[in-house]
């Protein structure tokens, strides 16, 4: 007889923007977040008996989101799904679990003839930041949070050579190279118990750092591949940052190739290169885990 090995249900794209204002400056703050829902408990026989009795309608879930959202600080998004998660496994005996996932939508504060507007602000779109929050009753607080989407390129100090030849490669090596990428970094935090642990910890600095990190070594390394200078980025916010376990990177490598204007007698070779073909696709895709010893 086939069984429910696994369920987990919730809402997804839940939407909101919070405007916040500072009571002595009137100045504005925006936070635009999209939030998802799953809860996990005693909810077999919804599938399997099409009893409903034990289904919080995920338009139920959804109303709590915008409640809290207004109701409570929501400009730390590691601790506002923290909140969210404890909220769904208290409130309803059955369930014993909740994942919250939140992306925040980066709207940076606009300049306005050299000073900062106090309610006008400009989309980032070259940045995204996630978080991943696991509630479980009786456990605690599994929660890992992204930098995503940060379009990055250095046009020299970077070269890939010595690698693994065999009768497919047609590779050059290349001493100078152009390296562009997206950035797709996850960190793991380590294990929290309770709500007041996560509620007393600072993720928005920890944002920060791994950012600035990711961005630094990516600019100052003189990098010998992608592996070799995500690696360097991972030890180096593992270093920094006591609390995290674990550092994920995925690194397209978004290829620049040399154009062959040997045709008209330019060279554009080598040392010599200074034109390159925006390559599409593919790219290369590469991904590493580096944990804490
Ligand atoms: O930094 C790189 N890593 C690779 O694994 C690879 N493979 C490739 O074709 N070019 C590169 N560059």
């Amino acid at each position: 007889m086939p069984f429910v090995k696994d369920c987990a249900y919730g809402k997804t794209k839940v939407k909101f923007l919070k405007k916040v204002i500072d009571p002595k400056t009137k100045v504005h703050t925006v936070y635009e977040m999209d939030v998802q829902t799953l809860l996990k408990g005693e909810l077999e026989e919804s599938y399997t008996k099409a009893d409903n009795r034990c289904v919080v309608p995920t338009d139920t879930q959804k109303n709590t989101v915008h409640v809290f959202a207004k109701k409570f600080d929501v400009s730390v998004p590691e601790v506002f799904a923290a909140h969210l998660a404890k909220h769904f496994v208290d409130r309803y005996s059955h369930i014993h679990g909740a994942v919250i996932d939140v992306s925040l939508t980066p709207w940076v504060r606009l300049q306005v003839n050299g000073t900062d507007h106090p309610h006008s602000f400009i989309r980032n779109p070259g940045e995204c930041r996630k978080t991943h929050v696991e509630f479980s009753e009786g456990s605690g607080f599994d929660i890992c949070s992204s930098v995503k989407d940060i379009l990055v390129l250095k046009s020299t100090g970077s070269g890939f050579v010595d690698f693994h030849k065999c009768e497919y490669t047609t590779l050059p090596e290349v001493t100078d190279r152009i390296f562009s990428t997206s950035i797709d970094c996850t960190y793991t935090f380590a294990h929290q118990d309770t709500y007041a642990a996560v509620r007393t910890f600072d993720y928005n600095s920890t944002y920060e750092i791994v950012k600035e990190i990711t961005l630094r070594i990516f600019a100052l390394d003189n990098s010998d591949s992608v592996q070799a200078t995500m690696y360097k980025m991972a030890v180096d916010v593992i270093a920094a940052v006591p609390e995290i376990t674990e550092v994920y990177y995925a690194l397209p490598n978004k290829h620049y190739f040399e154009i062959d204007l040997d045709p008209f007698e330019v060279a554009n070779h080598g040392t010599d290169c200074t034109l390159y073909q925006p390559q599409a696709y593919p790219s290369g895709y590469i991904t590493c885990t580096i944990a804490r010893d």
